[in-house]
């Protein structure tokens, strides 16, 4: 069996190579990439009001396109976005170009920059990432890392059970062929307890978790805390000590 892992760098060049491929359709709101433009101004909603990004330093890991670094740098933030895919960034940079937004990004792993820039930022977003590396916890421990004391840290994945499974893979990849086959691997998908561990065990505060649903015959998303059972987020806090 082909081992597709960076050891080092906690990078499944397998995960990574799948939005290499999509690249060109990051901004198509049309495309593969269509749930990840639906969900955006709720996730970068609520990132906002738990965090008020205005004049805050943030960091999102896994930026992709950059449809969520971009939101973020609306809203007032200064947003640096870090991925290991070359063409996702390509496109980031040609759309920040063209939006003539100040984002910097750059290829390079968590666990890298958070040696480089350990306490620099005031909120770390990392969505819709964990659930395509090979450790999660080690990038969570950077995101951690990579927080000011009193620092803001999100993430997002989507929970592990039949209903995902059902919902993200079967509905969402085979029946509304919203995302291509293969997209999503069900063993590396998150309980919220496991993340809740992960975070804690990482030295953050768990401080809300909100499920995200997906109505099919509305087609819409909405934000609720009474069901976390496939998508999520997740706030955490970084103590102030
Ligand atoms: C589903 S996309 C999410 C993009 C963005 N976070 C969003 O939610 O709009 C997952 C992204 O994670 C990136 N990725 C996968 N493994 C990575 C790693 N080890 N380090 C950095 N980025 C990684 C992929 O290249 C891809 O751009």
């Amino acid at each position: 069996m082909t081992d597709n892992t960076e050891h080092k760098s906690n990078v499944d060049l397998t995960e990574v190579a799948k939005f290499e491929a999509l690249a060109s359709k990051w901004w198509d709101t049309e495309s593969e990439f269509k749930p990840l433009h639906d969900i955006n101004p709720l996730r970068v909603g609520y990132i906002n009001e738990r965090a008020s990004l205005k004049g805050k330093k943030v960091i999102d890991v896994g930026c992709g396109g950059g449809i969520l670094s971009e939101a973020m740098f609306k809203l007032g933030a200064q947003v640096k976005g870090i991925d290991m895919g070359e063409a996702p960034l390509a496109v980031a940079e040609l759309h920040k170009k063209e939006s003539k937004l100040d984002i910097d990004y750059e290829r390079i792993t968590a666990e890298d920059i958070a040696e480089r820039e350990a306490g620099k930022y005031d909120v770390v977003t990392c969505l819709e990432m964990l659930e395509h590396v090979p450790d999660p916890s080690s990038v969570i421990k950077a995101c951690m890392k990579l927080a000011k004391p009193g620092g803001h840290v999100f993430f997002s994945t989507i929970n592990r059970n039949p209903k995902a499974y059902l919902f993200a893979i079967i509905g969402a990849e085979y029946i509304l062929n919203m995302l291509p086959k293969g997209t999503h691997d069900y063993a590396k998908f998150i309980q919220p307890s496991e993340l809740n561990n992960y975070a804690r065990h990482a030295g953050l505060e768990v401080q809300h978790i909100t499920g995200m649903t997906y109505n099919p015959i509305t087609k819409h998303y909405k934000l609720t805390t009474r069901d976390v059972s496939v998508n999520y987020m997740m706030h955490t806090q970084k103590p102030n000590t």
